[in-house]
């Protein structure tokens, strides 16, 4: 094949790939359309009977057309989660005109490149406005800056599929004054990066923060002796690593070409899926529509006695309410007494929760509602193949 022909072959890929995005934005537009009729009627956003019937319907055109079942299911699972999670975002804005405005000041740990920007970047992708993205040092800074109105929204990971929960952040939601808004989830690709020509052979440092550590602790363990060094964010293990001759950072292969770095050894997490879980914070509270899934998070602390964490995790079961998370932290200056982290797959407008959260009181020391806000874990629909 000649390097024309080649060529040809190329553009007209290019055309095409052209003309599916005009689709996509075309169906995008359509299914913001579909959103009004849904607030006008008062119909919940998602309808996985439609989903299913559509899921099906393209699975069987693709075959015919020679693409198999898995490939059509993938795209179009994309697709609807795309679809679904804009018109959420929509009908939220159109409950809370004021909280998102022409600017959004986010605020997130480390910099360009790191994970927490990337999933700041998916989750206000969907909400319009101009973003202004102010990197922090620490998480402690990031509440801070939301507090004091520096920052409309701080965006905090908590909790990975590699690792689990991240305690820091969990102890930090007991006293800082913000209430949870939002969550996105975005995937973990953690890569060794490190100045070009480097090979694995000569290192002998590692920089990263301590979360990506714990995350890829089996291959670390892999390279024996070498030195790990714990840095406060992603962006400044990146810097170190550039300065350091010899040395290695974690972090995403974008990250690493924003300053120079180069990929040396990818996918090194323990799980092959690595995700992490964002909440999103705000000074005030959010309504969420009742059209939508939600999540309710609370914390709450137990009396010290016999069976008061079963009498109150009955109160949940009682009213019917789907505990989706449950996490126990230590009272700083209390040892061992403990607090408990709730998230209830539920509306803090809904009567079942409003009895339950009044049912607690009697069963714990006290109860804070930390958020009520639109879940973004969509669970697809599933679909014979
Ligand atoms: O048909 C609808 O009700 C839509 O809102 C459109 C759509 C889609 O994008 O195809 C989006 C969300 C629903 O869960 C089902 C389908």
């Amino acid at each position: 094949m000649t390097n024309d022909v080649l060529n040809a072959l190329r553009h007209d890929i290019n055309e095409i790939d052209s003309d599916l995005l005009v689709l996509l934005a075309k169906r995008r537009r359509i299914s913001h359309g579909v959103v009004e009729y849904k607030i006008a009627n008062n119909k919940p956003i998602r309808d996985e009977a439609r989903e299913l019937a559509l899921l099906e319907k393209l699975i069987g055109y693709g075959k015919s057309l020679g693409l198999d079942a898995y490939y059509v299911n993938n795209v179009f699972q994309t697709i609807l989660e795309d679809s679904v999670l804009h018109q959420q975002a929509m009908l939220q804005k159109n409950l809370n005109p004021d909280a998102l405005s022409e600017t959004h000041r986010v605020t997130y740990l480390g910099g360009q490149g790191t994970y927490s920007q990337l999933a700041c970047h998916k989750y206000f992708s969907r909400r319009p406005g101009k973003l202004i993205e102010i990197g922090c040092s620490s998480f402690d800074e990031i509440t801070g800056k939301v507090e004091n109105g520096q920052a409309d929204f701080g965006l905090l990971p908590i909790e990975n599929t590699s690792s689990g929960s991240i305690n820091e952040v969990f102890d930090l939601l007991q006293h800082a004054q913000v209430s949870i808004v939002g969550e996105v989830t975005h995937s973990v690709e953690h890569c060794l990066l490190a100045t070009p020509d480097t090979e694995l052979s000569q290192l002998t440092k590692i920089y990263a923060h301590p979360q990506p550590f714990a995350q890829c602790s089996r291959f670390l363990q892999g390279l024996g002796d070498l030195q790990h060094e714990t840095c406060d964010s992603t962006s400044s293990a990146l810097q170190s690593a550039l300065n350091t001759p010899n040395s290695a950072a974690i972090g995403s292969a974008q990250a690493g070409k924003n300053v120079g770095l180069e990929v040396i050894k990818s996918n090194l997490a323990n799980q092959s899926e690595n995700h992490s879980r964002f909440i999103v914070v705000a000074r005030k509270p959010l309504q969420v529509s009742k059209q939508i899934p939600t999540k309710t998070s609370l914390i709450m602390a137990t009396k010290q006695q016999a069976g008061s964490l079963a009498d109150a995790l009955m109160v949940f079961k009682q009213h019917q309410i789907n505990l989706v998370k449950l996490e126990s932290r230590p009272v700083p200056g209390n040892p061992w007494e403990e607090v408990f982290y709730v998230d209830l797959e539920a509306n803090l407008a809904d009567n079942q929760v409003k009895h339950a959260l009044e049912e607690l009181k009697e069963h714990t020391q006290y109860v804070r509602v930390l958020g009520c806000y639109q879940s973004e874990s969509l669970q697809a629909v599933s679909v014979n193949t």
